[in-house]
């Protein structure tokens, strides 16, 4: 059982905390590098002395007027006075020069931090092999949290390193005044006045750290408002938002998102700032009576001169100020602070989701030079084989696959089929490392693949997921992204446009292959989904002409019209010759003239084989199959027959009669 704690454990407390929370910031001052921070600690412990100089200058003026009055403007008291009108002057001069100079310093001081901290968060988020640990919704806040501050720079690390050398000026102008009227009348009534102020700005410290902590708390609830406010102004939901009248809804569910997000910060205001704020502003208030209180008495008595008597009343009164909100330093320590803490978090959260054979650099155990790399090349076109393999997403309760067991025939094109949810895009996961297996393992040629360095692995593939990216950059740049080293091959480029049967499309735009593909960019255009498609399929093929060896496709077909689904394998497929190919699609016109055909369920494979063989086997590809056949057959057509003769998933297509059903015919 603990008691109450003593005041003494309480201010020992605050002192370690606000200590540790100084120190991690301190810590970030050397990314920005020495001579930037050296300079910034020089400029504020200038402007500390400037404000002090000017008080004692000035104090002194008063002192030394009713001599120099008296004694004309020939006396040396007068000499005196203009002497400390001078350095007066000049001091309130330096200090508007030193204020510009400490927005100029800091500003430098925060842009290298955060543009080191940002590179680290880059480093965290990209440095696991599997995408995986980004699906963890706790990491993921962190990284929103992270990368708020450090992208927006107003609260960001960067900022609090800025803010804390800002803190220099703040508390050696406190130091300064305390030892004025130290020296000057009493140092109990210089300690007094550091107390006093200390108290006040603990008042006003602690209700923002207070603050911070719940909105630290909340910070999920920002992503949903944010997510709103992207959906709402963004253009890619701005046809639907229209079209079906969303915006009465949007504006709702956004307002809700935030009064979800802002209620406990409002519910929490009083007990934050304000009750706190009145107990340190009364302790501050009580101490700076009783110094000004000794300072009157001491002047009735005749103890203190005019010169003290102006110099402790105006450092007093310039000191009581600095027990204010710090505008150029307080949010940003706090909440910079905390935005250090979440990548801190971010990376280490990290470090602990991946698994050790994952190997975070991409290169694996062999590394990536070129002698292990050789040691570690996978046998060309050799057969991949899931082995036992177990897999399940983290916080969800049921596994993708339990003991699946698949070979993909090296050279051949196997198509994988499967209900919405089967495991088809997951099973291209592993074999791509992007997720691992939690048992069982994936070989090529009979070696595991975690044994390969992971970099070297992927340069054997050539993946398009469904959800590829459209990159906001030139036509030729959209398709070089599939093999990036080469991206100054150009011929490749082009002859991977045309066998994706794209070319002429781009060459046609304003500015040729260089045309940027985004509405959104000076000179761009946008493309069609299948235009789309179609450079994606072309990136993949770029990348098999610089080298990889497996080309998995998914849903490649989906957006394509009638005509070029037809012509696909012709086109594409007979493009890729000896290339171990896996093709992914609900679309049997495309599914059956693969090699090779694996149906999946319930976690395994429940069917494979050519065309013909599933369809005689009369099991679920052949029910699918016929399913869709169904659908496209005229009431005059034959319904499917074993041999594949009859209705044909593409009878309606002009170009149906090149699709030989039936045939296992090679591509290649
Ligand atoms: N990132 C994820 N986190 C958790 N579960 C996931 C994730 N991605 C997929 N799943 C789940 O894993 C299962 C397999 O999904 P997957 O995308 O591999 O199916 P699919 O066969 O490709 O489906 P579709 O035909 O609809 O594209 C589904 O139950 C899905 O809900």
């Amino acid at each position: 059982m603990t008691g109450d704690p003593t005041t003494a454990g309480v201010v020992a407390g605050v002192v370690r905390r606000t200590a540790v929370d100084r120190w991690r910031i301190v810590t970030l001052l050397p990314r920005a590098g020495v001579p930037a921070v050296a300079a910034a600690a020089l400029v504020n412990l200038l402007l500390a002395a400037a404000p002090v100089v000017f008080v004692v200058a000035t104090s002194r003026m008063i002192g030394r007027l009713p001599q120099a009055v008296r004694d004309g403007v020939e006396s040396p008291a007068f000499g005196h006075l203009v002497t400390a009108f001078v350095v007066a002057a000049g001091a309130l001069s330096a200090q508007q020069l030193l204020a510009q100079l400490q927005a100029t310093t800091g500003l430098l001081v925060q842009r290298r931090i955060d543009g080191a901290v940002a590179d680290e968060l880059m480093a965290a988020a990209l440095g696991s092999t599997s995408t995986t640990p980004l699906e963890d919704q706790a990491l993921l806040e962190q990284l929103t949290e992270a990368s708020r501050e450090v992208e927006h720079g107003i609260q960001s690390p960067g900022a609090a390193g800025a803010g804390m050398l800002a803190l220099l000026a703040r508390y050696g102008q406190l130091l300064g005044y305390a030892v004025v009227v130290g020296a000057a009348f009493a140092w109990a009534a210089g300690f007094g006045l550091l107390v006093a102020v200390l108290a006040f700005r603990h008042g006003q410290r602690g209700g923002l750290r207070r603050y911070a902590a719940i909105y630290g708390a909340i910070v999920a609830r920002v992503r949903r408002l944010t997510y709103f406010r992207g959906v709402a102004m963004g253009r890619p939901a701005a046809k639907e938002i229209r079209v079906f009248g969303l915006l009465p809804w949007l504006r709702g569910q956004y307002r809700q998102a935030y009064l979800d997000w802002m209620r406990p910060v409002w519910a929490q205001r009083r007990r934050v700032y304000l009750r706190p704020y009145f107990l340190y502003t009364a302790v501050g208030l009580t101490v700076l009576v009783a110094v000004l209180a000794a300072l009157g008495l001491a002047g009735g008595q005749g103890r203190v001169g005019l010169t003290q008597l102006a110099l402790v009343i105006q450092a007093v009164l310039a000191g009581v100020q600095l027990g204010e909100f710090y505008p150029e330093a307080d949010v940003q320590t706090q909440f910079g602070m905390n935005a250090y803490r979440a990548v801190g978090e971010f990376r280490a959260g990290m470090r602990d989701r991946t698994s050790p054979g994952d190997d975070a650099a991409g290169d694996g155990p062999a590394g990536d030079d070129p002698a292990s790399a050789a040691a570690a090349e996978p046998a060309p076109a050799a057969d991949i084989r899931f082995e036992a393999v177990s897999f399940r997403y983290p916080h969800r309760a049921t596994p993708v696959f339990t003991d699946l067991d698949l070979t993909l025939p090296a050279g051949a094109c196997t198509a994988i089929v499967g209900l919405n949810g089967a495991g088809k895009t997951t099973l291209v996961k592993l074999l791509s490392r992007l997720a691992l297996p939690d048992a069982g393992r994936i070989t090529v040629g009979g070696r595991p693949i975690d044994t390969l360095p992971t970099a070297r692995w992927r340069r054997e593939l050539a993946v398009i997921f469904q959800d590829y990216l459209r990159y906001a950059t030139s036509a030729a740049d959209n398709i070089a992204l599939g093999a990036v080293r080469h991206a100054d091959d150009r011929d490749g480029i082009r002859a991977a446009a045309e066998a994706a049967g794209i070319l002429a499309t781009l060459d046609a735009l304003p500015r040729g292959l260089d045309t940027p593909l985004s509405g959104q960019l000076r000179d761009g255009v946008d493309l069609s989904g299948g235009q789309w498609q179609r450079v994606a399929i072309a990136r993949a093929l770029f990348a098999i002409r610089h080298g990889a060896s497996v080309l998995v496709l998914d849903e490649p077909t989906a957006s394509l019209d009638v005509r070029a689904e037809a012509r696909f394998f012709d086109e594409i497929i007979a493009a890729t010759t000896g290339v171990t190919t896996i093709l992914i699609s609900h679309r049997f016109a495309t599914v059956r003239r693969a090699d090779h055909i694996v149906v999946l369920a319930e976690g395994r494979v429940v069917e494979q084989g050519s065309h013909a063989e599933l369809l005689a086997r009369g099991g679920r590809y052949a029910r699918l199959f016929t399913l869709q056949a169904e659908r496209f057959a005229t009431p005059a057509a034959d319904p499917p027959t074993v041999d594949g003769a009859g209705a044909d998933p593409s009878a309606d297509d002009p170009d149906g009669g090149a699709v030989d059903v039936g045939s296992t015919r090679s591509v290649r």
